[in-house]
């Protein structure tokens, strides 16, 4: 059994490619990242380092790569043979790697059984977004798309930037903790065979409580604590004040979660404090420049910020803790972070602040949040950011 993996990064390596590899699979990394895919072509096994707690090294083998710029045609045969696809490239690259996909997809024999496809991202419907792609690609040929079953998936996995040790540049230190849960329905009773990933029927409670809990908090760690001065999200949550605008914009998340999804108060509780564990965890030397990055996805509509404050609002609730981060993100200055310089460039334009909030948050005039997010734009405006 083959499976293709999109991204040989962090969580490809860390998460992914190594609970696929325990699955039994032999793994094809695809990567645009040249020397990394050469590192992997010259490598017989890589490890995966659990870090903070009783170290656990697990050994991955039977795994090779394929740069997909220099060779998409190989890249997309491997798509054609393929057992079973996932991808790790981040939501807004999703678009990239379609045409890949669906080169694989045309080349694949129709009478094989139909290729699982699961874009592990942290987003709402990220498979569902890339199946949106693969249409626009194959309207020539629609039926292109039954050769493959698409579904969307949660994953949680702390997994920082790597400090590879000489020598061991594939290895990959992440955190204990490792959840991937995948939608059942679309497998119609036959889905692959992943016995470190959970099989859900209803995904929304998963990925929602995950990203609103999970990436709320870390956001919110990282840009109030990037805002007092730290660089490490260890570091932010030692700080009482920011530790306090966390745990704030978490229970007001916690609210909306405990009330859309029915999870019982006391399992989301455990569950923030899980998460918040998690984060102090100082062996994972994780940066608030990481857990920041991209501002731009991050303040977007359908993300962990705004979705959760906008159906607050919705329900009348002033979401003051959502609110104090959105306003400290939209102070996120980070040198080597394109969407933050956009941001600035953003906020120093000659735009009106009701039309950046439409632009960056995707939130229009006469929704219950607009006047609040109008004001945070205005804030950082009259304190010179992007000026
Ligand atoms: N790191 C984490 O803690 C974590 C946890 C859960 C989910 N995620 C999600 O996983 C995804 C990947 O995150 P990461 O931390 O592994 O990032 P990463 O930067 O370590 O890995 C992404 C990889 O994708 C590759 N890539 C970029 N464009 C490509 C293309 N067109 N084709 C093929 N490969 C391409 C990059 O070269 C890189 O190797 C993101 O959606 C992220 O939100 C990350
Ligand atoms: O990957 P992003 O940029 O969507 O979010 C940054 C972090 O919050 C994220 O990578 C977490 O570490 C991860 O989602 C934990 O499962």
């Amino acid at each position: 059994m083959t499976a293709v993996h999109f991204g040989a990064g962090n969580i490809g390596r860390g998460f992914i490619g190594l609970l696929l590899h325990d699955a039994g699979h032999e793994l094809v990394f695809l990567d645009v990242n040249g020397p990394l895919i050469a590192a992997i072509a010259a490598a017989d096994s890589y490890r995966v380092i659990e870090i903070g707690g009783d170290e656990r090294i697990r050994t991955v083998t039977g795994f090779t790569g394929i740069d997909s710029s220099a060779d998409p045609e190989g890249a997309a045969a491997a798509v054609a043979g393929a057992d079973v696809v996932t991808t790790a490239v981040g939501p807004s690259i999703l678009r990239f790697i379609a045409p890949v996909v669906a080169a694989g997809l045309r080349a694949r024999p129709a009478d094989r059984a139909p290729l699982p496809i699961m874009a592990c991202e942290n987003a709402l419907g990220a498979t569902d977004l890339l199946r949106g792609h693969l249409a626009e690609l194959l309207a020539d040929d629609p039926a292109v798309l039954d050769r493959a079953v698409f579904a969307n998936t949660a994953v949680d996995r702390i997994v920082p930037i790597q400090e590879p040790e000489a020598g061991r540049e594939l290895d990959v230190r992440v955190e204990p903790f490792c959840e991937w849960a995948i939608e059942a329905g679309p497998f119609a009773g036959s889905p692959p065979a992943i016995p470190g990933a959970h099989l859900v029927d209803d995904l929304a409670p998963y990925i929602e409580r995950k990203l609103f809990t999970v990436n709320t908090g870390h956001a919110a760690t990282a840009y109030l604590g990037r805002l007092a001065g730290a660089a490490m999200i260890d570091e932010a949550l030692t700080m009482p004040a920011v530790r306090a605008g966390v745990e704030a914009a978490l229970r007001e998340t916690s609210r909306l979660l405990v009330s859309r999804h029915g999870f019982p108060l006391a399992v989301q509780d455990a569950y923030r404090e899980t998460a918040l564990v998690r984060f102090a965890n100082p062996a994972l030397r994780d940066g608030v420049e990481r857990v920041g990055r991209q501002p731009l996805r991050k303040l977007s509509r359908n993300e962990r910020l705004i979705q959760p404050a906008a159906a607050l609002a919705e329900q009348g609730i002033e979401p003051v803790g959502l609110l104090a981060v959105i306003a400290a993100a939209l102070r996120f200055q980070v040198a080597n972070d394109p969407e933050s310089a956009e941001l600035q460039k953003l906020l120093g334009s000659g735009s009106s602040s009701a039309d950046l909030v439409e632009s960056i948050t995707g939130v229009e005039p006469g929704h219950p949040l607009f006047a609040a997010l109008e004001a945070a734009v205005d804030g950082a405006r009259a304190e010179g950011v992007g000026a």
